[in-house]
């Protein structure tokens, strides 16, 4: 019998584009995903909790994880460190159950070198005017990283060509949508696919 592993969806996209909304609206809507919550050295913000959030820890402690290779990927973005929990992605996906991911692009294209087989999404704002917007009427920023973040903006929208679909999230809701029929159609090729290859072994077998 071939095991079924479950997907590994990877949600990337320039800071303020709307990853987290899009995020929390879908995962209210396909109960069968699995989120993967990342670690973090930055400080906790006002209404975020610890273990539902981010898993919040010192520079050391985040250091000594890199250092014991626990993260399946991680980045500093702004001053801060950011990363994936190995043991959990690897897991969760044996256990047939499909993962998702929400992370900047440096670290999407690392999960990319160990997980081709991935499926990845880049989230695009309507426009860059839009997208300083959304930073700005966040308020979790000063002016400084602000601007800090849409410089990096810039150069993540660069790397857009590595990714297997690109979503524009001009409507909360049509970009959910759209990552639904992703994820659906994505199961749908991996079926075909494990069936074309029940189909060779029984020929080899007869
Ligand atoms: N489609 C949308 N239309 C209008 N506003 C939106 C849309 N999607 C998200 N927003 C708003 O944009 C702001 C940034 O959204 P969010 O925090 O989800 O972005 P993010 O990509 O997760 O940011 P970061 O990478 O910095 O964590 C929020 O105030 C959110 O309400
Ligand atoms: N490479 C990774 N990036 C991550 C991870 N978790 C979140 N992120 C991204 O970091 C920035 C900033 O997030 P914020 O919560 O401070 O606004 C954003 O683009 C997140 O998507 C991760 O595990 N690895």
């Amino acid at each position: 019998m071939i095991e079924e592993k479950g997907i590994l969806f990877i949600l990337s996209g320039p800071s303020g584009v709307g990853k987290g909304t899009v995020r929390k609206e879908l995962f209210e809507q396909d109960t069968d995903l699995r989120y993967s919550i990342s670690m973090t050295t930055r400080d906790i913000r006002t209404g975020e909790t610890d273990g539902i959030d981010y898993f919040y820890k010192s520079k050391s402690e985040f250091e000594s994880l890199i250092e014991k290779g626990q993260l399946l990927e991680y980045a500093q973005y702004v001053n801060n460190y950011y990363g994936t929990p190995r043991e959990y992605v690897e897991r969760t996906l044996a256990e047939g159950h499909d993962v998702f991911l929400e992370i900047e692009v440096k670290g999407a294209l690392q999960v990319k070198e160990n997980f081709p087989e991935g499926v990845f999404i880049f989230l695009f704002p309507p426009s860059l005017e839009e997208l300083k917007n959304r930073i700005l009427s966040r308020g979790t920023e000063t002016q400084d990283l602000v601007l800090n973040r849409l410089k990096e903006a810039r150069n993540e929208i660069e790397m857009m060509d590595a990714y297997d679909y690109v979503v524009v999230n001009d409507h909360v809701d049509h970009a959910v949508e759209k990552i639904q029929s992703i994820i659906q159609s994505e199961h749908c090729k991996r079926e075909r696919i494990a069936k074309q290859y029940k189909q060779l072994l029984e020929d080899e077998l007869k």
